[in-house]
């Protein structure tokens, strides 16, 4: 993608204005609030909530410490925003984070996301808990790529059953979510006894599989709580360990992305389990409370892999500058979540796809700025060295 609102200021402005909207407030802190208005309170804390709030914050604060470094006088007249991603380019570093249960944020959840993503032609990651099927959603994105998130059930049928489906509907990738064996301590979602999945939300994927199906006396439509009950048994498997990660290697030719990676060692693991690629995130904050900033984990990981399998990255993109400080750190392309969270309870698709349109001309106008045409050219020359905590 080149230039969202053109190189004269009255364009970009035309451009910045046409989007801004009452409803949909440019600056994150007022959009968020915004959508808190939309929301009940369970379902905004669902979303905006950590496991605690250290490594959430951590996620935010670590962004500030690093910072661009300009370059004056080069030609930044025509720009390219465009990745490469699995072998495959796509016109801008941005990618849709799997958030699940979406019909909490609004009722048209996942399919309003995919015609947003459609039409910036985003990549979309879908997870496993999404409010309608996979195959729904696929149609949704029309030509716009789309990757398939597994929660990895603890049942081998089961997990073949929901990857092979993906492979069918038309997913380019698998990405197989590490961090979430069990769910964290979520302060926020006790306070409110909350937990979506229990009344059957966001199991979708689950309820038309017919593995899932065959392991219940009745369906789901007929005994609703013995499904979620099921769900519960199955959902994850603590006990599984890298060697398992042989038999999902088995189960599809898709590329398989681990999602939740920190520690450079589990990079390496991955490389050597024959993974393609790995996702650097704590999950927004809502996993290990505590845990390093996902920013300050990236250099790391790039390091020990990067040159062999794609390095993606999330948790904390907010705006412009961030994606270009992933970039330059080595990933490959980042995933947007939080955010467009917000404007899908805003305004459903158009809202999403304001939010991903603005965080584009932010990244163009700022890529600019630092005397950079090609994010492909985006280095850790353009950055200096993480400032000490506190500065
Ligand atoms: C409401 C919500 C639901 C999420 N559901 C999933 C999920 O189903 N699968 C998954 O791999 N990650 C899930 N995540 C994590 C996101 O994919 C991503 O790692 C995280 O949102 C990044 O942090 P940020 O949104 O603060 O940038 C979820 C995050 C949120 C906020
Ligand atoms: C049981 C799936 C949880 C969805 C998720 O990943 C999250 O809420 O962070």
């Amino acid at each position: 993608m080149t230039t969202p609102y053109g190189n004269h200021q009255l364009s970009i402005y035309a451009g910045g204005l046409k989007g801004r909207r009452p409803d949909l407030p440019l600056r994150y802190v007022d959009l968020e609030a915004r959508a808190r208005q939309m929301l009940s309170d369970e379902a905004y804390w669902y979303v905006a909530g950590g496991a605690g709030e250290s490594s959430m914050t951590a996620n935010r604060d670590a962004f500030d410490r690093y910072r661009l470094v300009p370059r004056m006088l080069t030609d930044i007249s025509v720009r390219d925003l465009g990745r490469t991603v699995l072998g495959k380019r796509q016109p801008t570093p941005l990618m849709i984070a799997p958030l699940g249960v979406q019909e909490i944020i609004h009722e048209r959840a996942e399919l309003a996301v995919a015609e947003a993503a459609a039409a910036v032609d985003v990549p979309m990651i879908l997870s496993t808990v999404s409010s309608f099927a996979l195959e729904e959603v696929r149609s949704a994105l029309g030509a716009t790529s789309g990757w398939y998130q597994l929660y990895w059930p603890n049942d081998d049928a089961l997990a073949t059953s929901l990857v092979q489906r993906a492979e069918a509907a038309g997913y380019e990738a698998i990405v197989i979510t590490l961090d979430t064996k069990m769910l964290a301590w979520r302060e926020r979602d006790l306070e409110g006894a909350y937990l979506p999945f229990l009344q059957g939300q966001g199991l979708a994927n689950y309820f038309s599989d017919p593995v899932f199906r065959a392991g219940l006396e009745q369906p789901p439509e007929a005994d609703m709580r013995a499904a979620v009950k099921h769900w519960s048994n199955v959902f994850a498997a603590p006990a599984r360990t890298w060697e398992d990660l042989a038999r999902l290697r088995a189960a599809t030719d898709l590329p398989l992305v681990l999602k939740g990676v920190l520690h450079p060692e589990d990079a390496l693991a991955a490389r050597a389990a024959g993974m393609d690629g790995v996702i650097v995130s704590n999950h927004g904050g809502r996993q290990v409370d505590g845990s390093i900033a996902a920013i300050d984990a990236l250099a790391g990981v790039v390091d020990a892999v990067g040159d062999q399998i794609d390095v993606l990255f999330d948790s904390g993109i907010r705006r412009g500058a961030d994606v270009l400080k992933a970039i330059a750190l080595g990933a490959d392309a980042v995933l947007v979540g939080r955010p467009y969270a917000w404007g899908l309870a805003c305004d459903g698709a158009a809202g999403v796809e304001e939010v991903l349109r603005r965080l584009l001309a932010d990244t163009d106008l700022s890529m600019a700025l630092s005397g950079v045409a090609r994010l492909d050219d985006m280095s850790r020359r353009s950055l200096q060295q993480p400032l000490p905590a506190g500065m």
